[in-house]
């Protein structure tokens, strides 16, 4: 078993005792930063960015190097499954992910299968050199999207606000997205096995698109495959547990199934008063959140008062991961990302009694 010199990520995530509230921020390697620019700029785009390892180390190393971060999250994207699978990922600029061969016809879709880990093989490379470089300072997260989240873009082709497509899928064909559902979940469930074998040390399932469902669609098709990810994977490797964590964007209102899942943690958008997320489900499962990513558009000392918030909503005790209820948008200042991070490891000592 490896010994990290800062654990308190993941002992938060398991609900023991810490001194502080760790925090890390969704995307937190990305445009906002200067250096990333530059780095994604040497890999040509995107998506060599994430398929070359040592650039891919070095871009999730970033952040890190910046602010007093209490986890790194691997470099990469939830949509290298479907680009494993043969859907032909590509990205234009400012248009975001597309693919080249959607799933359209019942045909493509009974054709699907779950992809060699060969094809995936530059994510486990990057994982196991982003280990070696963070050199057990604090711990890596990997991560994968949902089945449904996934199912979105494989059948839209690309980013959509209505899902008409997949949606049009769900009521009027649901063997179909059964179908997907059930490849997608058992491809992730492999691919965030193998990135626990190569050393991430705790992982997330980015389920971004299950709060477009109905409360009934939601549970049957998006949190029902998520669930069977969780009963798969590794718990324990290294003789260290390996918590999970799952984050539905607009999940709020179904925070009790979410902690029947089996995950060790929620990851709750904005829309949720923490406190109260932590009396309905607080005895079952950690929380991350949930600062809205907005706040970061004023200034440091309302940075400073809207942190203080969400750690007064959430009050004494373990069992809270800070983060912002969603992705860092590209247009922060990187210093008021700084102002954040400083205010949650000050403000948060006051919680903590140990
Ligand atoms: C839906 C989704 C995707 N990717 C992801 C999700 C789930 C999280 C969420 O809800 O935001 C997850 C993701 N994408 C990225 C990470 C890296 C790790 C991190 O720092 O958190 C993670 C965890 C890098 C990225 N993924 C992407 C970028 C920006 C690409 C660039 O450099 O131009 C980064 C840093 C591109 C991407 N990738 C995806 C979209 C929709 C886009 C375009 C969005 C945009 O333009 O902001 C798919």
């Amino acid at each position: 078993m490896t010994k990290l010199k800062n654990d308190t990520f993941l002992r938060a995530l398991l609900r023991q005792p810490t001194e502080y509230t760790p925090v890390w921020m969704m995307r937190q390697a990305g445009r906002y930063l200067p250096e990333y620019r530059r780095t994604r700029s040497r890999a040509g785009d995107f998506l060599g960015l994430c398929k070359n390892p040592d650039l891919a180390t070095e871009a999730t190393l970033q952040p890190l190097a910046r602010f007093p971060l209490d986890a790194a999250i691997l470099f990469s994207d939830i949509l290298t499954i479907p680009d494993a699978m043969g859907l032909g990922l590509y990205f234009s600029t400012g248009e975001g992910p597309k693919f080249k061969r959607p799933l359209h016809d019942e045909k493509e879709i009974y054709d699907l299968v779950v992809p060699d880990l060969v094809h995936l093989r530059y994510v486990m490379d990057a994982v196991s050199q982003i280990r070696k470089a963070l050199n057990n300072e604090v711990p890596l997260i990997g991560f994968a999207g949902s089945p449904f989240t996934l199912a979105c873009y494989m059948v839209e082709g690309r980013s959509s606000s209505d899902f008409i497509r997949v949606k049009t899928m769900l009521y009027q064909r649901p063997e179909l997205l059964h179908h997907i559902l059930d490849v997608n979940a058992r491809a992730v469930t492999v691919y965030l096995n193998a990135q626990i074998e190569a050393g991430a040390q705790a992982v997330m399932i980015f389920d971004s698109w299950g709060g477009a469902l109905s409360h009934a669609a939601y549970h049957e098709f998006s949190l029902a495959y998520t669930k069977q990810i969780v009963e798969g994977l590794k718990h324990e490797h290294d003789g260290a547990k390996v918590p999970c964590i799952v984050f539905t964007k607009g999940g709020g209102l179904w925070l009790e199934s979410i902690a029947a899942s089996g995950c060790e943690a929620i990851g709750l958008d904005w829309t949720v008063d923490i406190g109260e997320a932590r009396r309905r489900v607080g005895d079952k499962v950690a929380l991350q959140g949930n600062l809205d990513p907005a706040v970061l558009f004023s200034n440091p000392d309302t940075i400073h008062a809207e942190v203080g918030k969400v750690l007064h909503s959430y009050g004494s005790g373990s069992g809270h991961v800070f983060n912002l209820g969603h992705g860092i948008s590209q247009f922060t200042k990187p210093e008021n990302a700084a102002a954040m991070v400083a205010a949650v490891h000050e403000l948060s000592r006051q919680y903590h009694s140990n």
